[in-house]
């Protein structure tokens, strides 16, 4: 059976030939199966069919980010941390797409392989948890509840970085692991409290762990944070139409600025980088930020325009940026 014969009577495009089930790949964390899975939903509603035949195959797919649990990513290095054996399966065939978390996604994609679609945003902005006997914080001011030389764990330089800006008598300690693991270690109290991303806590049906949710004016979050982009091969025409239809264009276009931003700016994941678009009636509004580790420099810019020219826009700021920037902040 083809997937052409499936979809529609008169195929668009020339079938060539596919044998289902339809192949998806993913990483094996819990956040990353939700993800997959709210993935497929949202496919079978546009296209009920593929549904009713059961035509999706998961395929976990396990990554260096994932085998690799004692470093910080920065410390690793090299890019496409959680995604080159996910490329790697879809280039030799095994899969047909891969479903990711965008933020976890390197800009420049191998040679080959396409973001076919960027799924609906899910709250972009980061959240901090933290352990018990602490007191609430305020959304307006969230870490002055935290008491002087608290420890907060985070893997991320991006918030290690704005955290100690404005804090800087905490201490950051790194923390690895998926999303479950870190909560539990701070109510184990090995940390005072950790910052996460709210669209991870969503999915996993736990967003009532956040003490409170960061404004994206204090703590600018990860490009495509809350995203989630599927790839396919360039030349999967068939797939490419398919995921076009459930495509999100106000995510394609916030996606384009933040990430045409990083790619401006770096594209490794060492420094500390920034990127937050929105459309706010019909415009995109971007935010960056470039940062160095410890916090003691911190810039931040924005710039508005025409969403169709989000990528052109996300790299003039990225640029804005990186010439602003002492630097120490882009050595290797
Ligand atoms: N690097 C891990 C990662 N990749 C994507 C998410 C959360 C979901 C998202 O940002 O879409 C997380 C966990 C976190 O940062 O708390």
């Amino acid at each position: 059976m083809r997937i052409s014969d499936v979809l529609s009577h008169e195929p668009r495009v020339k079938p060539h030939r596919r044998t289902l089930p339809l192949r998806v790949g993913t990483r094996g964390s819990p956040l990353a199966l939700a993800q997959t899975r709210a993935f497929q939903a949202q496919l079978s509603r546009f296209c009920p069919v593929l549904d009713a035949m059961n035509v999706f195959e998961e395929h976990i797919i396990t990554t260096t980010g994932d085998r690799v649990q004692d470093k910080r990513l920065a410390e690793i290095g090299g890019k496409g941390l959680f995604s080159k054996e996910i490329h790697e399966a879809l280039a030799d065939g095994r899969i047909d797409f891969a479903v990711h978390s965008l933020k976890d996604l390197e800009t420049e994609l191998p040679p080959g392989i396409v973001l076919a679609c960027t799924l609906k945003r899910e709250d972009a902005r980061d959240v901090l948890i933290l352990g018990d006997g602490l007191d609430r914080p305020d959304p307006l001011d969230p870490y002055a509840s935290l008491p002087a030389g608290a420890i907060i764990g985070s893997a991320s330089v991006r918030r290690q970085a704005q955290l100690l800006h404005a804090r800087p008598d905490l201490t950051v300690r790194m923390i690895r692991g998926n999303v479950q693991t870190r909560l539990n270690r701070v109510k184990a109290g090995e940390f005072d409290g950790s910052l996460l991303a709210f669209a991870g806590l969503r999915r996993l049906g736990l967003a009532h762990e956040a003490a409170v949710v960061i404004a994206p004016e204090i703590m600018v979050p990860a490009a495509g944070q809350g995203i989630v982009g599927v790839t396919v091969r360039a030349d999967d025409v068939e797939l490419c139409e398919l995921l076009s239809a459930i495509e999100d264009p106000d995510a394609r276009a916030v996606s384009l600025a933040e990430r045409g931003l990083l790619a401006a700016l770096d594209g490794s994941c060492r420094t500390p980088i920034g990127g937050y678009a929105r459309i706010c009636n019909g415009e995109l509004h971007l935010t960056g930020l470039v940062a160095r580790e410890d916090g003691s420099f911190l810039l931040r810019a924005e710039s508005r325009g025409n969403p169709r020219d989000a990528e052109a826009l996300g790299r003039s700021l990225g640029d804005e940026l990186r010439g602003q920037s002492p630097a120490d902040i882009f050595l290797d």
